[in-house]
């Protein structure tokens, strides 16, 4: 008996993945996913507590809600348990050349069912393969764009995220920009070590090279689902549909056909003869042929589906990609795409848009972001998301050092992904995926990325003293909030002569009781219960001399800014702003 992993356990104890995870969670056990390993000790806990629990007539099923139950007496019960499953949607990325089009290709070629007659299988940017364990949806536009724009609304297009790595060429900078893009959007991962067939293929090279990126696959001990595989052949390609169906079962996907239709644009075009032709991906309820749906700030009616393989459709359910007709305008991918009841509902909801987008833009010039809303739940910890870009590795590195120290117990610096050059357009992407600012070390961005930063509301900002970048980062990290400043007591000093000086005014020949006078410092005069002035210590001097400040104990000579009237015997109390850390 050696080490277990999660899911070959719950297979031999005939449980499904999440009630043996349930089970762990009530046995407060950590894990990551269902492929994370379990020791030996542990391994025959559960089966003593499994068994045990059959024993006494009950099925695996319930010695969960019982183990469950006597842990956390008032679980909530799994949201939507009566929700049908639905099909994982799955978005492939990866360096230039590694394989993603071939890899698509190849099970396009051998997962989609026969075309309809007539049928034409075109690009819409998405397409369903069937396997035995059932359907899989693949998105073929760019990988990180089904992660961009829509995540802000708090949706996103693609379940997992295959990275294909090319088993020749191993981990490459598109390689780590696709993993920083997964991680920031939140979804599992798979590693496709793909040209397994080639003679100069390294696949543990690979894997040994993926631990820079802190993914450490399951043969080290991690967590990271590495499959070997070849485009080309097809070998693997059958057991990556397998690790991908296993994690859609893990991640327990539903959605209720029967519930309110919602759905996202994942491409869009305009065809000379057909028109607006757009690929909506159903992500929750049904989608009928003369719907009227509502994009943005447009609406369209359904006038013909075609799903993935070119055949007419009426209707389309969770995680189906159908291109629709119906649009006048080209809706723009990533868009979240709503249903309306009628033409007048779905006229009503685009001139509510329209009016709070104005409303909206309005106000953001004026409202300042309340400090949930730029930190999030004060319990939470906060993280700072950074993408960090310099002139040479030595500069990262060095850089990456710093940060690294910087971490808190409220707050998480992450630099997501850093890179030797000017900032990309892809950058500027994944910036808007993870709520992340871009910082620029000697490197100066170019005018067309600092526009997309724009629009997608990113902040770059360039640096060319490390120290600045240092400020910058502390200051994010104290949540963006406005500085909150407070008063506080310096000192206080008695008047016990005034001095006429010709042109300086009165000085006021004071001596310091408690605390410090400091120049510049915000001062009041009292005599007796009357506060005769308040304003600035404009000069501060000890003899002849200009000091900054004086101590307890020591005579000095006051200047007070636009005030002459001061008498022996007055009061000064001396206060200061200070910054109060948020
Ligand atoms: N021998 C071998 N060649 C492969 C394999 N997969 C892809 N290739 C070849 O590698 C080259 C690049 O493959 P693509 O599928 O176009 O790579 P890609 O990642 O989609 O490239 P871009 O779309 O340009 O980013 C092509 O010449 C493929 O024929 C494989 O498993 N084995």
């Amino acid at each position: 008996m050696s080490k277990i992993r999660i899911y070959a356990l719950a297979k031999e104890l005939g449980l499904d993945n999440n009630e043996m995870l349930e089970l762990l969670d009530s046995m407060g056990v950590s894990y990551k996913s269902a492929s994370s390993t379990l020791e030996e000790d542990m391994v025959e806990t559960i089966k003593a507590l499994v068994s045990e629990d059959r024993q006494t007539q009950n099925t695996g099923t319930q010695a969960v809600a019982a183990a469950k139950a006597a842990a956390q007496p008032a679980a909530e019960e799994a949201p939507g348990s009566d929700v049908p499953h639905r099909a994982p949607v799955v978005t492939i990325m990866g360096h230039v050349d590694h394989g993603k089009t071939s890899l698509l290709d190849y099970i396009r070629k051998t997962r989609v069912a026969a075309k309809e007659a007539g049928g034409i299988t075109q690009h819409v940017g998405a397409f369903e393969a069937q396997t035995s364990k059932g359907k899989i949806v693949f998105i073929d536009t760019p990988g990180h764009e089904a992660f961009t724009s829509i995540r802000a609304r708090g949706a996103r297009v693609a379940d997992i995220a295959i990275i294909v790595v090319a088993a020749d060429d191993s981990i490459m900078p598109q390689t780590r920009e696709a993993v920083a893009h997964a991680q920031a959007a939140k979804v599992p991962l798979i590693v496709a070590v793909n040209k397994i067939d080639l003679p100069s293929a390294n696949p543990d090279k690979v894997k040994n090279d993926l631990m820079q990126l802190g993914l450490v696959p399951e043969e080290y001990g991690g967590q990271t689902i590495t499959v070997e595989l070849s485009a080309k052949t097809g070998q693997g390609v059958e057991e990556l549909l397998d690790y991908i169906s296993l994690v859609a079962e893990i991640e327990d996907l539903r959605a209720d056909p029967k519930g309110e239709f919602k759905g996202v644009i994942i491409e869009s075009k305009v065809d000379k003869q057909a028109g607006v032709l757009a690929t909506i991906l159903v992500q929750e309820g049904t989608l009928n042929v003369g719907d009227f749906v509502v994009v943005g700030e447009t609406y369209g009616k359904i006038k013909a589906m075609t799903d993935s393989n070119g055949g007419r459709v009426k209707n389309a359910g969770p995680s189906t990609p159908v291109q629709v007709l119906g649009f006048s305008e080209a809706p723009v991918s990533g868009e979240i795409v709503s249903g309306a009841k009628n033409e007048h509902e779905a006229r009503d909801i685009v001139a509510r848009r329209k009016e709070e987008r104005e409303a909206a833009a309005e106000a953001t010039t004026r409202r300042k972001l309340s400090l949930e809303e730029v930190m999030g739940s004060l319990e939470q910890r906060r993280e700072v998301n950074l993408i960090l870009r310099a002139d040479t590795q030595g500069s990262i590195e060095a850089i990456q050092g710093i940060f690294g120290r910087y971490t808190t117990e409220d707050v998480d610096v992450n630099v997501l992904l850093s890179g030797i050059g000017a900032p990309t357009e892809g950058d500027v992407l994944l910036a808007s995926t993870a709520e992340a600012t871009i910082l620029c070390f000697s490197v100066t961005p170019s005018a067309a990325v600092l526009k997309v930063a724009e629009q997608k509301g990113v902040d770059v900002k360039s640096f060319r003293i490390i120290y600045e970048m240092i400020d910058e980062v502390e200051r994010l990290m104290k949540g963006n909030v406005e500085p909150v400043f407070e008063e506080r007591y310096l000192g206080r000093a008695e008047v016990r002569q005034v001095i006429s000086v010709p042109k300086a005014g009165k000085i006021a020949g004071s001596y310091v009781q408690d605390g410090i006078l400091r120049r510049n410092a915000k001062v009041t005069v009292r005599r007796g219960k009357e506060i005769v002035y308040t304003g600035t210590i404009s000069g501060l001097k000890r003899f002849k001399d200009d000091v900054r400040e004086v101590q307890t104990g020591y005579e000095c000579g006051v200047n007070l800014r636009d005030w002459d009237a001061v008498e022996v015997g007055d009061i000064l109390e001396a206060t200061e702003t200070v910054e109060v850390k948020a």
